[in-house]
């Protein structure tokens, strides 16, 4: 069962009460109060230094390893689908525990049903299609509220170019790693008054140090001989700037990793002008920066429909594809579902099942490489579920 901390962490409300010593330090509104105490609880559900997860799931008798999987929304059913078919093909010794993370109403409280987050605890990995969030209003974003939910401090998002698939760089090998809880995207907003709205970024030093410690540990485990952190600490010099200064020190740490940073808009000028000066470092900023970064690397290699991702915690992992749902092409058979695939590769490399990924792999790359059944956003004609028989052939 998660903690009574990760479970207040996966709901949104508890208003302070009068006589509580913030509501009179700051002597604001209800809901300045409420949106300074949304930054409060985050901040105090951080969990201490943390360890990277290894991977604690269980073999069960049939000799299987039970996964959560959120099939998600848009083009996720349809992704998630060659994902099952090619590793049923593939005999993956991974059986499928389904679950609906769609948000209901507890106490009052808008949560995202137990019976999912108590599956993903107990197998303590999951593979999850794209989830839609609302524009405007509705309920907040329930991939940051699983990402709250489980501390999922990490998301590593790798970018490769496709060997055989032509795109203007022939060999982008980029690794971004992205601050997953907290930033500008913990979507602490308020009115201050009509008119005027403001949302807080917020960064702490124990978000940002396991983030940074996971980044360096990472570099110096896959043999890339840089970190860089990629900031606008000229403009946000406190939260930035503190996420940069505690780099330094973690730096210190790993002496035989070079460190250096980077502003955030010229990162972005010199990666799409050439990204090979970026292959031999791993870049690790806050949040937001990481979710457009990410993107924009996508672009580099073919779209969105070919990056992989993975959220690590102490005691979970949740793979997922950088992209969307899609909803523009959702039902109509023409989603990529290589960025999910790759997704479950690093799943079962993180599982530690490496002769399964392997053979998967190589089979994606195989069909890819060949070119001749592939999905529309590649500039193919086949169908996901034909893209997946190919590969399924090329096993
Ligand atoms: N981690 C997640 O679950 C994410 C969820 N979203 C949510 O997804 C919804 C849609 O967002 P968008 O801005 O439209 O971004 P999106 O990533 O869903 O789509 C952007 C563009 O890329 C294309 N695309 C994405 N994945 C593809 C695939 N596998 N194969 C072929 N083409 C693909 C889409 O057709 C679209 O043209 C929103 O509600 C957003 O909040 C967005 C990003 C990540
Ligand atoms: O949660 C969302 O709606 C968007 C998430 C996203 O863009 C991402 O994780 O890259
Ligand atoms: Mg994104």
């Amino acid at each position: 069962m998660p903690s009574e901390a990760s479970r207040a962490s996966s709901t949104f409300d508890q208003p302070l009460h009068k006589s509580d010593k913030l509501w009179k330090a700051i002597g604001g509104t209800q809901r300045l109060t409420e949106t300074l105490q949304t930054a409060i609880r985050l901040y105090s559900a951080t969990p201490e230094k943390e360890k990277v997860a290894t991977f604690k799931g269980t073999k069960h008798s049939d000799g299987k390893y039970l996964v959560t999987l959120i099939e998600g929304d848009g083009i996720g059913p349809e992704i998630s689908q060659s994902v099952k078919d090619i590793f049923s093909a593939a005999n993956a010794p991974i059986k499928w525990e389904s679950v609906d993370v769609t948000p209901t109403l507890k106490d009052g409280k808008t949560v995202i049903p137990d019976e999912a987050i108590d599956s993903v605890t107990r197998n303590s990995i999951a593979l999850k299609g794209p989830l839609a969030t609302p524009v405007g209003s509705g309920h907040v974003s329930l991939n940051l509220t699983l990402r709250r939910t489980f501390g999922l401090f990490a998301n590593v998002r790798p970018c490769k170019s496709i060997a055989g698939y032509k795109t203007p760089y022939d060999n982008v090998d980029t690794v971004l790693i992205r601050e997953n809880t907290e930033g500008e995207y913990s979507g602490i907003e308020h009115v201050v008054v009509d008119g005027v709205v403001q949302s807080i970024k917020l960064i702490t030093r124990e978000a940002s140090e396991r983030v940074l410690r996971f980044a360096f540990q990472y570099a110096q485990d896959v043999g890339k001989p840089k970190v860089r952190v990629v900031h606008k600490a000229t403009i946000m010099k406190m939260s930035d700037g503190l996420f940069l200064s505690i780099a330094r020190e973690v730096a210190k740490d790993f002496p035989n990793v070079e460190f250096d940073a980077e502003l955030l808009d010229n990162a972005c000028l010199k990666i799409v002008s050439d990204p090979t000066p970026y292959n031999d470092k791993v870049l690790v900023m806050p949040n937001l920066y990481g979710d457009i970064l990410s993107d924009m690397c996508a672009g580099l290699i073919g779209g969105l429909g070919l990056t992989p991702s993975g959220n690590i915690s102490k005691d979970v992992a949740i793979f997922e594809a950088v992209h969307g749902s899609a909803p523009d092409i959702a039902g109509k058979a023409l989603a990529n579902p290589t960025a999910l695939l790759l997704s479950s590769i690093m799943m079962l490399q993180h599982m530690g099942l490496y002769e399964h990924a392997d053979k998967i792999q190589s089979a994606i790359f195989k069909v890819l490489a060949e070119g001749k059944t592939i999905t529309g956003d590649l500039g193919g004609k086949a169908k996901t579920h034909e893209y997946a028989d190919a590969v399924i052939k090329a096993l």
